[in-house]
Order: structure tokens, then C-alpha cells, then sequence
């Protein structure tokens, strides 16, 4: 994503001061070759595709310095019967919670985490992993998947449609206790969410996105408005609730971006989220 235009100008103008300081000096690598959050094997193999892509070698082309932290092993679960209709409970939680102190381990040493999928159920992890860190992280999700089904309302049992349901503070409700998630304590608010790009949303995930008014732009939206004037209203809709942000880099607040299959923009959401805190790309 090129920053030209507006989106240059907010960016420069109301973070220019913060991005000399905070400018993150290391970038973190990790693998989460994970497959469990859905039914079909093979998304565990990309980490090593991703990276057989030369995604490391083209991040070290940046002004950054590259740890490859290799892949995570997540041992196998024994008797992972589905609970309430949720499919691999105890091995996708298991998976998450190493996740998300890895993580955390990762970002508390200073680093910018990029993320190898792997699934979208490991968004629990490295989100929640951020949120150790940085409490008052805000997200935006860059999916055609609004990932928000709670286990009642999944049409799959799959828990890669759910990880933002176990992220929502107001949701927390409508979630019953999941074994392998007794690790999991819920920290977004939904004013803290925005979607980008969705175009597959379940009658369920519409319901909870309208209740709780969070902020979305479909892909339709993208077509019509563009993603540069996309974006700019996410992100203002984010710095609006974080003046702080603006104003100092005290109170620190992260912007997680979870991109759909593509190195490119894994470096792009890099070059431009560079001037920002605690930022992670994960790629699913
Ligand atoms: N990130 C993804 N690929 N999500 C797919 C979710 C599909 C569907 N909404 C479900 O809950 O099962």
C-alpha cells in the first residue's frame, strides 16, 4: 500500500512526531504450522512456504533486523472430543495458549511480530499475545471472515470462524466455558475493532457486528470508496478513541493487522505500520 494522499497526510502529520520515536529497530519471525482450527490439513504448511517465498530475505531488504524464531511445536492432544458442537477445543486451546506466551515473550523483548499460519484460531494467540504487552490494543481485521461466531452461533463448530468472539469483552456472555480456554481472558472492546474487507458473513456474526455496532467496510465498501479512503476512516475511528496516540507515546496502543494469504502485504502493513506500536501481522 503506497502512502500517497490523505492517508499520507493524517499519518504524517499526527503521528510524525511519534513514528521518530517509537520506530521499531527488530522485526520477530515465528511459525505456527497449525491446522486444527478447521477441517482441512495443509494451511500447517505455511509457515514453510511462506518463508520458501523469501518472505525473510525481502523483510531483511528493510531497514529492519530480522530474528527468525523458527516454528512452534504444538504437541498432539490426546482424546479431543468436540464440546458443544466446537471441534479440537482442547488442542486449539492448548496451540493458543503457547501462542500467546511466545508472543508475548516476543513483543515484551522489543520486537515487531510477524506471524506464520497456520489457521485463523491462532489469531487467539497472537492477538491475545499482543494484548499481554499492550492492553489497550485496537484491532483492525483485514479478512473476508469476520471470525466472530461464538460457539452457539457457528454454523461449523470450527473454531477459526470464533477467535474474535473469545477477544470481546461484551461477548463474554454469550460464551460458554471451552475446555483448553481456561488460560483466556477476554480484552477488546468492540469500539476498539474495525473490519476491513468482508464478503462472507454469517447470519449470526451480522447479528453480533449490528448489536455491538462495530465499525465494518466490506469489500463493496473498498470497491466503491477505495482502500486508501477505507483505511483513513479506520484509522481515524481508532486515533479518535486514542488521543493519546496523537498526542504522546506514554500510553502505548497497538494496531493489529490480519492479513489474508500474501507476503506483500505482510511488507506493506510493515513499511506502513512502522510509525506505529506494538504492531503484529499475522498470515493466515
Ligand atoms: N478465517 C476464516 N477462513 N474463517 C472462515 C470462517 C467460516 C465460517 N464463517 C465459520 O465460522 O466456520
Amino acid at each position: 500500500m503506497a502512502l500517497r494522499g490523505p492517508l499520507s497526510r493524517i499519518l504524517r502529520s499526527k503521528l510524525g512526531k511519534c513514528s521518530q520515536q517509537t520506530r521499531a529497530e527488530s522485526v520477530a519471525v515465528l511459525g505456527a504450522p497449525f491446522c486444527r482450527g478447521q477441517k482441512r490439513g495443509g494451511v500447517e504448511q505455511g509457515p514453510k512456504v511462506i518463508r520458501d517465498a523469501g518472505l525473510v530475505e525481502r523483510l531483511s531488504s528493510l531497514d529492519y533486523s530480522v530474528h527468525d524464531f523458527g516454528d512452534l511445536n504444538f504437541p498432539p492432544v490426546e482424546k479431543d472430543e468436540p464440546y458443544m458442537g466446537v471441534k479440537f477445543p482442547r488442542t486449539v486451546g492448548a496451540a493458543n495458549k503457547m501462542l500467546s506466551g511466545a508472543v508475548s515473550r516476543a513483543v515484551g523483548a522489543g520486537h515487531r511480530l510477524v506471524l506464520l499460519g497456520g489457521d485463523h484460531s491462532l489469531a487467539i494467540g497472537s492477538v491475545s499475545g499482543h494484548a499481554r504487552q499492550c492492553p489497550d490494543l485496537c484491532l483492525i481485521w483485514v479478512d473476508a471472515h469476520a471470525d466472530i461466531n461464538t460457539p452457539m452461533c457457528s454454523p461449523s463448530g470450527n473454531l477459526h470462524g470464533q477467535p474474535v468472539a473469545f477477544m470481546l469483552k461484551e461477548l463474554q456472555d454469550k460464551m460458554p466455558s471451552i475446555p483448553g480456554f481456561s488460560w483466556m481472558k477476554p480484552f477488546l472492546s468492540s469500539r476498539d475493532l474495525v473490519y476491513v474487507g468482508l464478503r462472507d458473513v454469517d447470519p449470526g456474526e451480522h447479528l453480533i457486528l449490528k448489536n455491538l455496532g462495530i465499525q465494518y467496510f466490506t469489500m463493496r465498501d473498498i470497491d466503491r470508496l477505495g482502500i486508501q479512503r477505507v483505511m483513513e476512516v479506520a484509522l481515524d475511528h481508532l486515533l479518535g478513541r486514542y488521543p493519546s496516540l496523537v498526542e504522546t507515546v506514554r500510553k502505548p496502543c497497538g494496531v493489529f493487522l490480519e492479513f489474508e494469504n500474501s507476503i506483500n502485504l505482510v511488507l506493506s502493513a510493515l513499511t506502513f505500520n512502522f510509525s506505529w506500536r506494538n504492531v503484529c501481522c499475522t498470515v493466515s
